[in-house]
């Protein structure tokens, strides 16, 4: 069953997030009330008519559908994308895929940076297929876990099959593949990834702490917490007694054990001590080996930069969606620098 709707809107199709931030002149009142109606998400093709100047605003004419889009894009769980959210997506993924060429594209970024949630998104919506080098580490490894690989064999020969894997996918066209956090470290690497386009999804180490606790360290065994050695446990430990003494500075200067008002918070220190702090402790000591290595990426996503061109005071509220476009659009930046021109005019 189709939707009946065709929609006149006018957007950008530069999408540079200061616009989206403002939303496209005409948004889709009516998205929320036609999800409920139908109980799917609404799709759209979009048949752009564009001006000579793609930065300009142009007119598109959409037909909706709710078939066509593919799913798990718009039933991404907990993060729903918005309609006009969604046909920006596939707009923007349609219009820089001819100069994609077939080209695998490789996200990188510390764990937890979302290479495998934007990963999801973008193979959908590029008709890529997606794939996680970690898996297929594990494949090559007779289906053992990444955490017991690095328990039984090593870190170094967890690389080494990283190594293998990246030299496999780099003879292999549409793919988008989330490489581990620590891929960037091999120059060898990047000479395979060199074979497609590389994007460096690049999150604020405290967001990273904070999305990695959430769900837990087991599988990433360079953070996991029975593994820690002395350094880290006296940084948790030093910023754990820091986090007591200002906690334990009253309101009107004087100092007391009435930390934040109430004796129940005292029982939240061990945690405080296993999770969110040492966690980003370990993070920040990797982002120090590292974090230069992210940088040879040809596109960079930088939801510092996302989050000040929307208004919003941090990352947290950036939805997948959202990133996802910022990525295209990097992707388009790059394409048309390796390009020399306006991928429009091409
Ligand atoms: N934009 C986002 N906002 C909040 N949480 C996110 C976002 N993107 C990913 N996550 C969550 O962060 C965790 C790590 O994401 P994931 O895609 O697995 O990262 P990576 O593959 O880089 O390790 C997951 O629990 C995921 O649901
Ligand atoms: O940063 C790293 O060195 C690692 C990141 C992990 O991948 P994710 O980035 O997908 O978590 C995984 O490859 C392994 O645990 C090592």
């Amino acid at each position: 069953m189709e939707v009946k709707i065709a929609l006149k809107m006018q957007f950008s199709a530069c999408i540079d997030t200061d616009k989206f931030a403002r939303r496209p002149s005409v948004s889709l009142p009516f998205s929320q009330k036609l999800r409920e109606q139908h109980g799917h998400p609404i799709s759209c093709h979009f048949q752009p008519r564009r001006t000579s100047n793609w930065q300009k605003h142009v007119a598109s004419e959409a037909s909706g559908s709710y078939r066509n889009f593919p799913a798990p894009i718009l039933e991404s769980g907990s993060f729903p994308p918005s309609l006009d959210e969604a046909l920006i997506l596939k707009d923007k993924s349609q219009e820089i895929l001819p100069y994609i060429d077939g080209r695998c594209i490789y996200l990188v970024g510390m764990m937890g940076s979302g290479k495998t949630t934007i990963g999801k998104i973008l193979s959908e919506v590029l008709g890529y297929s997606f794939c996680d080098s970690d898996t297929l580490v594990e494949l090559a490894v007779k289906g053992t876990s990444v955490a017991e690989i690095f328990n039984l064999y090593g870190e170094g020969f967890f690389r080494n099959k990283e190594t293998e894997t990246l030299q496999n996918l780099s003879l292999m066209r549409h793919m988008v593949v989330s490489t581990g956090g620590g891929a960037v470290v091999r120059p060898i690497n990047w000479k395979y990834m060199a074979k497609g386009i590389s994007v460096w999804l690049d999150v604020p180490l405290e967001a990273l702490a904070r999305r990695i606790s959430a769900v837990g360290t087991n599988s990433r065994p360079l953070l996991h917490h029975d593994s820690g050695d002395a350094y880290n446990r006296v940084s948790s430990f030093s910023a754990l007694v820091l986090y007591c003494y200002t906690g334990c500075i009253r309101q009107d200067g004087s100092f007391g054990l009435d930390f934040m008002g109430n004796q129940l918070s005292l029982g939240l220190f061990p945690l405080l001590l296993s999770t969110p702090l040492q966690t980003l402790t370990r993070l920040s000591n990797l982002w120090k080996e590292r974090g230069d290595a992210y940088a040879n990426a040809n596109a960079r996503v930088s939801l510092e930069e996302i989050a000040a061109k929307l208004g919003h005071r941090d990352v947290t509220n950036l939805t997948p969606t959202v990133i996802a476009i910022e990525a295209l659009l990097q992707i388009e930046a790059f394409l048309k620098g390796e390009n020399g021109m306006d991928i429009a005019t091409l």
